[in-house]
């Protein structure tokens, strides 16, 4: 795809008690997994980290938040600014089932539009989201003034809503979107795998 692919790794892993990252699922970390897609769908891929060094045995380019401990929004900002790209698809970390078809689909309905977001029953999902440079002045704005949800920004900009209807050839919202914040999240996610076999 032409546009970035953008893994948001900067997190504290507070509620997992261990860098989520690093955690195994299916035999290998879940940010190799990511790597791993991105790598083959975008043509630049991109990690947001404020610690390099744990991810350096992947060889992708990384780059930091302009000023670390932010949050998320932190980390679209240092992703926007590392694209190549007028768009850029970011996902988190720890987020094992994104879908090419369904990343495809948004990123193909980003021209004129600085966001596009699934928003599931009406609940915006923007850690699974193609992010324009032209949210860069709005994300710069908000940080400044303290607002740090990733939502904080949307008032501003063009947000495109992947609606439920839209949704639906792709699969189930709960595990499309389905992160792995706990350990009983990523015990979750193996049952899921071991299911599919
Ligand atoms: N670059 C960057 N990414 C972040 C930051 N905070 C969270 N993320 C990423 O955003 C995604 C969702 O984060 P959460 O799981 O909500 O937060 P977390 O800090 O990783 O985990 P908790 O401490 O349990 O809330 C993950 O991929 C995180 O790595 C940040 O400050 N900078």
């Amino acid at each position: 795809m032409d546009a970035c692919g953008v893994i948001l790794a900067g997190g504290r892993s507070s509620r997992m008690g261990r860098n989520k990252a690093l955690l195994a699922l299916d035999g290998k970390p879940l940010i190799q997994r990511q790597v791993e897609r991105l790598s083959a769908w975008f043509r630049q891929v991109v990690i947001v980290t404020n610690t390099p060094g744990e991810y350096a045995f992947l060889g992708v380019p990384m780059v930091s938040d302009r000023v670390p401990g932010l949050g998320p929004l932190a980390g679209v900002e240092a992703g926007l600014r590392a694209s190549r790209f007028e768009h850029a698809f970011f996902c988190a970390v720890d987020m094992p089932f994104i879908n090419e078809a369904l990343v495809r689909f948004m990123v193909q309905a980003a021209p004129g539009y600085d966001i596009v977001v699934p928003a599931p029953g009406g609940e915006y999902e923007p850690m699974h989201a193609v992010y324009g440079r032209g949210c860069l002045p709005s994300i710069a704005r908000n940080l400044e003034a303290g607002r740090l949800r990733l939502i904080s920004i949307f008032p501003d900009v063009r947000v495109r809503e992947i609606t439920d209807a839209e949704l639906l050839p792709f699969g189930e919202p709960e595990r499309l979107f389905f992160n792995c914040n706990t350990p009983a999240d990523l015990e979750e996610a193996r049952r899921w795998l071991e299911e599919e076999g």
